[in-house]
């Protein structure tokens, strides 16, 4: 693990079952530990540090996920929870037809949950992670995205560097794979700051929704102008250092709709085990 630091993830990984007994429930920990100086947190604007050589980050070839996610699936079936049921896709149901089976609701996702390492995804996978607006990855689960992505990293900084908080926080940032960095990077600006200045839950969860639908659409766009885009993958957004449990970020992906035939209606979420 590449992160200086632990951070608590309030939400269960293994188990639908157990996300749903989670669901609403208080985090575990209040107080996550401090990762940033009181300079740091009180700074608009993070110094940009120069990268550091990519070393061996490059993330392996292999997707070890695959296994374990057709055993989860299957017991996660058994058990009668996920897969999502499809929503209707009309108020006014009309007598099955043999040609035209109902279909699920075109414009909604469906998040899977998965055991795995974010990082060993598909070439060309899209791998999102949750930022702050000050141009930081110092910590969690961002401090290895700055390790194995550093152009990625750069382009995050400069970013934040042109736009103030206030335009950031909500929106998206979707970076494509750099020479030598095999994975498109999805940034969802989900707080407008970091440790004790982090937002609200409440603000994060409402940032989380139109920021998921801001890099979704990106995606979308991506794809209809013929670029690869394989998988889509999350981690826990905001279960760590942000400290909003998972299943509350996971809810409020579900209930996006965007009408658009290129968005990817899939999207894995992927925690250590
Ligand atoms: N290899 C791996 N594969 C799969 N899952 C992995 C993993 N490694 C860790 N996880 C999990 O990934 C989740 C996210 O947890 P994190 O604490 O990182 O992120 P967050 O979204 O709560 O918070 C964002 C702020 O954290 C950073 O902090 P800085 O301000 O930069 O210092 C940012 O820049 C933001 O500001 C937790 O469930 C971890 O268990």
């Amino acid at each position: 693990m590449a992160s200086k630091r632990t951070a608590p993830d309030t939400s269960n990984n293994r188990s639908m079952k157990q996300t749903k007994l989670n669901f609403g429930g208080p985090p575990k920990s209040t107080a996550p530990p401090r990762h940033h100086s009181p300079e740091a947190e009180k700074m608009d604007q993070t110094e940009v540090k120069p990268n550091g050589p990519p070393e061996d980050a490059s993330p392996e070839n292999t997707d070890p996920l695959q296994e374990e996610d057709t055993v989860d699936m299957e017991s996660d079936i058994a058990k009668g929870m996920k897969p999502k049921p499809p929503r209707p896709s009309s108020q006014n149901q009309t007598p099955a037809d043999p040609a035209n089976p109902p279909t699920e609701n075109s414009k909604g996702f469906t998040v899977i949950d998965k055991v795995g390492d974010l990082f060993a995804a598909p070439p060309n996978s899209v791998l999102i992670h949750a930022c702050n607006c000050l141009g930081s990855w110092a910590a969690g689960i961002a401090a290895q995205f700055k390790k194995n992505y550093p152009t990625a990293y750069k382009a995050y900084v400069d970013h934040c560097k042109s736009l103030r908080p206030n335009q950031l926080i909500g929106t998206a940032l979707l970076l494509p794979p750099a020479p030598g960095e095999k994975h498109w990077v999805g940034c969802v600006f989900t707080s407008k700051r970091f440790g004790r200045a982090k937002d609200s839950p409440e603000m994060i969860l409402a940032a989380t929704k139109t920021a998921m639908e801001d890099l979704l659409k990106q995606i979308g766009k991506a794809k209809r102008e013929g670029k690869e885009v394989a998988e889509v993958r999350t981690c826990h957004i905001n279960a760590g250092l942000f400290n909003v449990p998972w299943p509350k970020s996971k809810k409020a992906i579900e209930e996006l709709e965007i009408d658009d035939a290129d968005v990817p209606r899939e999207i894995m979420a992927v925690a250590l085990g």
